[in-house]
């Protein structure tokens, strides 16, 4: 690792721990150095005390209000040598049943050996008063723990690796850690740790590791198909698995054919022919991928059968209603009372709500249970606000918790807990990842029903899997395609333009009225200032819309009309520097007190608190936007508002939120706003797509406004494409019979 400009080290002992956050270990220490100076260091320090002897190495940063500290990079540690120090370190709690009091009859009996017999002779510590033989030996379990710990700290500091993986490979591995990470490097390219492949690779090439180690080749090809999730392929074809990894680590084909061979034996890996393919998988992925097609096969073909009573219940519940169903809204309510599974599918105003309002009403006379659930918290917001009956977001649903002995999220409801309901209803369906509807029909009991709702033509689900394209595609699952566009949404601009673009016709861009307008501004400078006029006074001033109710939304990250670029501008304009309004750099974002930001992976276990005090819970998720309600210098924290409820962010938890004066539509999924800006500029041909465009236009509930280029507009309507996922769930779907070799062809 290079030694930039800045960069020095130093020693010196800790002298008092000013904050700790239990959960990341980031830390902020005084520490007294050899000459007597008194500094401030902050970094990855778990489990420091008072005592404790450190070499870090870092820079000095300024900080806006206390000045100078210093950032440790580094840190070597290691425990004091002197009575002093270790009566110190001994009486700062670090040690569970160690108080002051019991420190300094320890080190006045053992004075600086303490620290060897804590470890070799624990027992002896038994001769001093009040200390019993079974506290003895808490005692120096506890000490084991944390020496552990810091070796593994000092280690993981010395190896270049970050900090920050100490304590999770400390809670997977406990006191063996080192030992197994010496056998194994590679165990670190779990993306767990959040150390990169690269990384890894380099620490172990490092320690002599030979490049064709079948660990090497092993975890290279395990990467891949990691990797390849975060594209939604749920399995990779062989031969681009096996190129992939010849070209990540440089190694030739034979090599990579035994690894994947050795990896499928051991069952890390499951190697099958469907859709066409020679697939490899990750043993979850097929776990769910196959899971999910039998169980809905099964579902399927276990429908019941029509009632005399159906027709009087339909119809008591369209005078409830107070409307008259279209045909095929009929038939999807009498389809849901017929089918165990049932898909129903549409785009924007052609009565799915109504649909599903009505269906839950049948189900409640019917005196089934249901639950109401969507992918997002928005979406769940929205359908329960719709169907005036309580939804929840899918985790919610599922309720979820942390193994802390793999750090990995489950589910609480599951096949020996499952839901008590006799119905669920999905709402955005399209969003819903091919694990999500593995948990969530693992938790639905033998006779539940499932009657899944969204519109296909949204771009498809970030995570792995193309799930409600597949189903409805296999032909398998009852399916119910509303198409008439009703009256109401008929005179909305937004909703027959988005029907348009689904057809590949262009928007109707020349209409000077309504809730749909066109700005053409070819150039991408005018773009931007049309933008920022749009937000800052023209949509406020003149149509009475708050700019906390408009969304900005561009295809890219990068370029002039891109996220970045957008949202520095936006948060100029929007929420300028002013004193009092405290600011705080993370990476290459300036975030400010009054900004918008996004979450941008989904946090299961961050707390958060109702802003009227009326209860916490657990989990902020991907794509969740809010506002930063104030941002703590001493403690480095950030507290984000999100709709009603607080969650606050450690220094170093920033990393999980973006600026979101602007997203990208790909973000935007599932959620609706007041006012969409889209801003339509020609960029790569992947993102120039009729998905992306259909689902800009569908975000918008009461105007849409597309600022750009006629052309670009042109260009997204005409293209079709869609990226090719890999999936076998269709080809599942279709084949009767276990899988065999070549049977199906996906597309
Ligand atoms: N059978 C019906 N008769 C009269 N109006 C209807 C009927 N069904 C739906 N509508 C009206 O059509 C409009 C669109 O319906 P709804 O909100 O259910 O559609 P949607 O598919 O859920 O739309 P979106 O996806 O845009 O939310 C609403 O104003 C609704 O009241």
């Amino acid at each position: 690792m290079g030694r930039e400009e800045g960069y020095i080290e130093f020693g010196g002992t800790v002298e008092s721990l000013v904050y700790q956050n239990a959960e990341s270990s980031y830390t902020v220490i005084r520490l007294a150095k050899a000459d007597g100076e008194k500094v401030v260091v902050v970094g990855f320090l778990p489990a420091a005390a008072p005592g404790e002897e450190l070499q870090v190495g870092g820079r000095w940063m300024n900080h806006p209000s206390y000045g100078e500290q210093f950032k440790a990079e580094r840190v070597n540690r290691s425990l004091p040598t002197q009575a002093a120090g270790i009566l110190s370190y001994l009486s700062s709690g670090i040690i569970r049943g160690v108080g002051p009091v019991t420190a300094e009859r320890i080190v006045g009996r053992f004075g600086t050996d303490t620290f060897r017999v804590l470890e070799e002779r624990p027992e002896e510590l038994s001769s001093i008063r009040g200390i019993t033989a079974k506290k003895a030996g808490e005692i120096a379990e506890s000490f084991r723990y944390q020496t552990g710990m810091r070796r593994l700290i000092e280690w993981i500091g010395q190896s270049g690796l970050p900090l920050s993986a100490a304590p999770k490979l400390y809670r997977r591995y406990g006191t063996t850690a080192m030992e197994r990470l010496r056998e194994n490097p590679y165990l670190l390219t779990d993306e767990y740790y959040g150390v990169t492949f690269a990384a890894a690779d380099r620490l172990a090439l490092g320690m002599g590791w030979p490049g064709d180690a079948p660990e090497r080749v092993e975890a290279a090809v395990r990467f891949e198909l990691t990797h390849n999730l975060n594209n939604g392929h749920v399995f990779l074809p062989y031969g681009k698995l096996a190129a992939a990894t010849e070209q990540l680590i440089g190694i030739d084909a034979e090599r990579v054919e035994e690894a994947i061979v050795s990896l499928t034996e051991r069952e890390e890996a499951v190697t099958e022919e469907i859709a066409g393919e020679t697939a490899c998988y990750l043993p979850g992925l097929y776990e769910a991928e196959t899971y999910v097609a039998e169980r809905i096969l099964k579902m399927a073909g276990n429908g019941f059968s029509a009632s005399r009573k159906t027709e009087t219940l339909i119809a008591s519940v369209e005078e409830a209603q107070g409307i008259q169903y279209a045909p095929e809204q009929r038939r999807a309510v009498q389809k849901a009372m017929e089918c165990r599974v049932m898909l129903l599918t549409g785009g924007p105003g052609t009565g799915k709500t109504t649909c599903v309002r009505g269906i839950v009403a049948l189900f409640d006379k019917m005196g089934l249970k249901t639950a109401l659930t969507a992918p997002t918290g928005r979406a769940a917001k929205r359908m329960g606000e719709l169907c005036g009956t309580e939804a929840q977001t899918i985790h919610r649903l599922l309720g979820t918790e942390y193994d802390s002995g793999t750090g990995d999220l489950r589910f609480t409801r599951n096949e020996r807990d499952p839901l008590d309901a006799d119905a669920v209803i999905v709402d955005e369906t399209s969003m819903v990842d091919l694990l999500l509807m593995r948990a969530l029909l693992g938790a639905m009991g033998e006779n539940a029903r499932l009657i899944l709702v969204g519109d296909p033509d949204q771009l498809p689900s970030v995570g792995a899997g193309d799930l409600f394209s597949d189903l409805i595609r296999s032909r398998q699952v009852e399916t119910v395609y509303l198409t008439e566009i009703f009256r109401q949404a008929r005179e909305s601009a937004i909703v027959m333009n988005a029907h348009a673009v689904n057809r590949g016709e262009m928007p109707n861009l020349r209409e000077k009225s309504g809730d749909f307008f066109f700005l053409s501004r070819p150039e991408p400078e005018r773009v931007v200032e049309t933008i920022l006029e749009l937000c800052r006074t023209r949509l406020p001033e003149k149509m009475g819309i708050d700019p906390g109710q408009i969304q900005v939304l561009t295809p890219t990250k990068r370029h002039e009309t891109g996220t970045a670029a957008l949202n520095r501008k936006l948060q100029a304009a929007l929420n300028p520097a002013k004193p009092g309004r405290k600011e705080k750099i993370f990476g290459e974002y300036l975030f400010r007190e009054g900004d918008r930001v996004m979450q941008i992976k989904n946090n299961y276990d961050i707390i958060w608190r109702k802003s009227d005090g009326s209860g916490m819970g657990t989990g902020i998720f991907n794509g969740d936007v809010g506002r930063i309600e104030g941002i703590d210098p001493r403690s480095e924290t950030v507290t984000v508002l999100f709709d009603d409820r607080y969650a606050e962010y450690s220094g170093d938890m920033l990393g999980e939120l973006e600026p979101a004066f602007a997203i990208t539509v790909h973000k935007s999924q599932g959620s609706e706003y007041r006012a969409v800006i889209f801003a339509a500029m020609n960029h790569s041909p992947l993102l120039m797509s009729r998905g992306v465009l259909y689902t800009a236009i569908t975000r918008a509930r009461e105007l849409l406004i597309l600022v750009g280029d006629e052309r670009a507009i042109a260009r997204m309507t005409a293209n079709n494409r869609q990226r090719k996922r890999y999936s076998g769930l269709r080809a599942r779907l279709c084949m009767e019979g276990p899988p065999q070799s070549g049977s199906d062809h996906n597309n």
